[in-house]
């Protein structure tokens, strides 16, 4: 049964696991988090909040911000203006490749790796007005917090290391998919990786993928076969090279984030949310893993 006791046994069974992973360290920003930190929170369609560990202290989002920005992009582009520009496929690179964009000529595999999220950013920055306000506002209405931001430190230090993402962009226009001002969509995309959110939040964020479509506001943010279709591409590839992986041991349609968070849905029932920042060599919070792994097994869920 999902209580709080639950939540605090995920905790504890996975705190001999730290050490083993690596915390991100391509910006300072977030190579000097206290890599112990250990938190999982759930919200059920129910419209409860439980947690423990540390879930109510607030960590850099990163990829975990491309649930929101594709779910933006279905609320303003048709499916097709989205899927001629990004696939649907799991990319078996890593999430900053290069390679594969290059031999794939510009459109990227899907709206989960960086590629893809940016063509999802240019397509944002296009169409809608203020596209970092606007994201803010979708979060903290999906949250129910008000208080959510961006770090600010964060976004200006992604952008200064950007040499790599911009290359990406670069070469996606280069063949013809990348429309906006490539710096400018960059700091969009940076601005949405530098949220700023807790477990509990997104937790709460999240509920509108079990619960077709519906957040916990109660309002219709996507169609219920828009959910599903999301939760079809995060189960294949929100995991990065490691959704093989992860559909083996936890069972969940997810995205991770190199912040460490991880969220997880089981439909119809509950989001969760982990974070712990040590990653594995996939990019995905190794801990993060384990407490998913812990919770699907002692309440007997899977998608699967
Ligand atoms: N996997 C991630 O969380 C990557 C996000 C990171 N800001 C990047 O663009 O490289």
């Amino acid at each position: 049964m999902l209580t709080t006791a639950l939540l605090q046994e995920a905790v504890d069974i996975v705190r001999p696991l730290l050490g083993q992973g690596k915390v991100a360290d391509y910006i300072p920003a977030l190579a000097n988090i206290d890599s112990s930190k250990l938190a999982i929170a759930v919200t059920t369609v129910d419209g409860t909040t439980i947690g423990a560990g540390d879930y109510l202290e607030p960590f850099s989002i990163q990829s975990i911000s491309k649930v929101f920005s594709l779910t933006l992009a279905l609320n303003l582009y048709r499916e097709d203006e989205i899927w001629s520009r990004v696939g649907k496929e799991p990319s078996g690179h890593s999430f900053n490749s290069l390679v594969q964009v290059e031999l794939e000529r510009g459109k990227p595999r899907n709206p989960f790796i960086n590629a893809g999220a940016l063509i999802i950013a240019d397509l944002l920055y296009a169409r809608s007005g203020a596209p970092k306000q606007r994201m803010l506002e979708v979060v903290r209405k999906l949250s129910l917090n008000p208080h959510i931001s961006y770090d600010k430190q964060v976004a200006d230090s992604e952008f200064a290391f950007s040499a790599r993402n911009a290359a990406i962009a670069y070469l996606m226009k280069s063949f013809g998919n990348f429309n906006g001002d490539v710096e400018k969509v960059l700091k969009t995309y940076f601005h949405y990786c530098a949220l700023k959110m807790n477990c509990a939040d997104l937790s709460k964020a999240m509920l509108y993928l079990a619960n077709r479509g519906k957040t916990l506001a109660g309002e219709q943010l996507v169609s219920a076969v828009q959910t599903r279709q999301l939760n079809a591409l995060l189960a294949t590839s929100g995991l990065y090279d490691g959704a093989g992986e992860f559909a083996y041991r936890v069972g969940m349609p997810g995205k991770s984030g190199v912040g460490g968070g991880i969220i997880a849905v089981i439909p119809g029932d509950m989001s969760i949310c982990v974070w712990s920042p040590e990653l594995d060599s996939n990019g995905n919070s190794l801990a993060g893993t384990a407490m998913l792994e812990h919770l699907c097994q002692q309440l007997g869920r899977s998608i699967f």
